[in-house]
């Protein structure tokens, strides 16, 4: 993947722009915040230098009354700061999550193919919570801070324009130290996110691969492998707590250097008279105001870099085209298709320069079975996938009803198309859902006719909850033969023109096995259908049957006029027990 940079102009026109209410009203409440704490200081110079002075016990009681106000409209205001801008940050934080997912959603099989799930469920979940930090207090205290630090630091000029001199050149250097310290923490954040999804992308990996690697008694290697992951982790989370330690104690360093030249400076004014001790009080309380923004600035500094960096990785997968993206893809399928579906010429490549289907021309007519058969990686997925548009020809064309595949809208294209897969996929929820999965408006009329022409009541009849019963980790697990049966009502259910089917491979007792069979052909009736075909019986039903050699069709015909043939597949029938 490319290594893509989020831009500032960017992040400010989407993130920062359309939250500009939220931001002002922090802002403001940030300014009252940090102006209601500036009253405490001033009243303590005046508290020194006028009230006990003078002994004016009205005027002291005035100063606690406004003291006691300022800091009752301080807690106010960050409680509502909290309020407004956490809570926008974590709306955000939703609205991006969804963002995210659905681009991840919309990218192409191959893309699947590559990427481990798990760092994909890291993507979507983790790297984006870091804007919360934009838009949350980070930014706002940033910028409130900076607020009071000039404020207080014309306030201290007032007062003493010499120690206000020496006071700056400690925080400058800083100030300039921290801008340089940022920059390098970002790639570490970077790489952060990057570990982290690695990490929990094995995690899944290997808790759902739990059964292999107990199989193989593999358990240390993975533990050895985890332990790595999170090693690398822990390292890199060293690295920038490093690099924020330094900045942090240099600060307090530099700036306690600072403030113990103030004392020296400060205590000289007084005893020559220059300076009146509450003007001294002031001045230190004042200090405060104008470093502490500063100080924390290493703070919320890091806490923006990691926003920019989850960013930089959010914009890296936002960047990747969709498969729906290529501006070829204009042509809408109508609603009412013939479902033919033509291979001219068709090659196709997964890596360059490594061709796995050479030149495949066939056709497949509306409402007819074909069947593909060959030995393994012969190239019958890849035929499969090309025809549910999951993968593109590298060169020749596929056509549906003589329209170029590579040219239709793909949702109005799939809205025909069902798929069965080998290994099809249960969500957890109740049996009745993962059959309406594929059709949600489906009536009760649909459902029952799927339910029955799947076979799919011959189990669930014998569940006390029948198609309510749970199926998945917290309920009822289901035999291979169920599974599919479940997958078979799901495509009766969506009622497609075009059927693509993975035949199991996986043997079932014979029982199971007609049922199947049954099943198979109420669903493949009247449907055009391409199967990758290990039953005889889908076999002999199918049309044609075309059967496949490195990524070649080197016979085509019928079950009986591919016997009478005599070549390959008599030898494949006749040898192998399935084909
Ligand atoms: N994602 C991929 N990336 C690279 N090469 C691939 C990919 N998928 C399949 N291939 C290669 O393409 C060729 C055809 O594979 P394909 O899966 O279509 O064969 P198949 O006939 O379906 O095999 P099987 O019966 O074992 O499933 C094989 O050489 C395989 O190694």
């Amino acid at each position: 993947m490319a290594k893509q940079r989020i831009s500032l102009q960017k992040v400010f026109k989407e993130i920062i722009w359309p939250r500009r209410k939220y931001l002002l009203i922090g802002l403001i409440l940030i300014i009252i915040n940090r102006l209601s704490g500036l009253v405490l200081p001033g009243a303590s110079k005046y508290l020194m230098d006028d009230v006990i002075v003078n002994e004016d016990y009205e005027q002291l009681k005035l100063l606690v009354a406004v003291v006691i106000s300022s800091i009752f409209m301080q807690a106010l205001s960050s409680f509502m700061l909290t309020k407004v801008l956490s809570i926008e940050a974590q709306r955000l934080i939703s609205e991006l999550r969804a963002k995210v997912q659905k681009h991840i959603i919309s990218l192409p099989v191959s893309f699947f193919d590559n990427t481990k799930s798990g760092e994909l469920v890291s993507r979507i979940m983790s790297d984006v919570e870091g804007v919360r930090n934009l838009v949350g207090t980070g930014l706002v205290q940033l910028i409130g801070g900076t607020i009071t630090a000039v404020i207080s630091t014309i306030l201290l000029v007032k007062i003493s324009l010499s120690m206000t001199l020496f006071v700056l050149v400690p925080v400058s250097i800083f100030g300039i130290v921290s801008m340089k310290a940022f920059k390098s923490i970002r790639p570490i954040f970077r790489k952060r996110g990057q570990i982290k999804a690695e990490v929990t992308g094995r995690l899944t990996e290997s808790l759902n691969g739990v059964r292999v690697i107990k199989g193989f008694n593999a358990e240390q290697e993975e533990n050895r492998i985890f332990e790595d992951g999170v090693q690398k982790l822990f390292n890199n989370i060293k690295k920038s707590m490093t690099a924020t330690a330094i900045m942090t104690s240099s600060s307090a360093f530099l700036l306690g250097l600072a403030s113990t030249g103030i004392m020296g400076i400060g205590g000289y004014k007084i005893m020559q008279g220059e300076l009146t001790v509450g003007d001294f009080l002031s001045f230190t309380l004042y200090l405060g105001f104008m470093v502490a923004p500063i100080v924390q600035m290493s703070n919320i500094g890091s806490q923006l870099t990691e926003a920019f960096a989850g960013l930089d990785r959010t914009e890296e997968i936002m960047n990747q085209a969709g498969e729906q993206d290529d501006p070829l893809r204009t042509e809408i399928v109508p609603q009412n298709i013939k479902g033919d579906i033509k291979f001219e010429n068709v090659s196709f490549e997964y890596e360059e320069d490594k061709e796995v289907l050479h030149n495949i021309s066939f056709e497949a007519k509306a409402g007819s079975i074909t069947a593909l058969v060959g030995s393994s990686g012969s190239g019958k997925t890849t035929i499969a996938s090309l025809a549910a548009s999951f993968l593109n020809p590298s060169k020749g064309q596929i056509y549906l009803d003589h329209q170029d595949l590579r040219t239709v809208h793909l949702s109005s294209f799939r809205q025909h198309l069902g798929v069965v897969l080998q290994d099809d996929f249960l969500f957890e929820g109740s049996i009745k859902e993962n059959i309406l999965f594929s059709n949600p408006t489906a009536t009760d009329i649909e459902l029952e006719n799927a339910i029955k022409n799947a076979y799919v009541d011959e189990f669930t009849n014998r569940f006390d909850e029948g198609i309510h019963t749970i199926i998945g980790e917290r309920g009822v697990k289901l035999s291979g033969g169920q599974r599919q049966r479940i997958a078979i009502a799901r495509a009766i259910i969506a009622d497609p023109q075009i059927i693509i089917l993975d035949e199991a491979t996986s043997s079932l007792d014979t029982e199971s096995e007609a049922l199947i069979q049954e099943s198979l052909s109420k669903l493949m009736k009247g449907r055009t259908t391409i199967v990758i075909a290990h039953r005889l019986s889908t076999i002999q039903q199918a049309d044609q049957i075309l059967v496949m050699d490195k990524g070649e069709i080197i016979e085509t015909g019928t079950h009986d006029v591919l016997l009478e043939k005599k070549g390959r597949y008599y030898k494949l029938y006749k040898y192998q027990a399935r084909i």
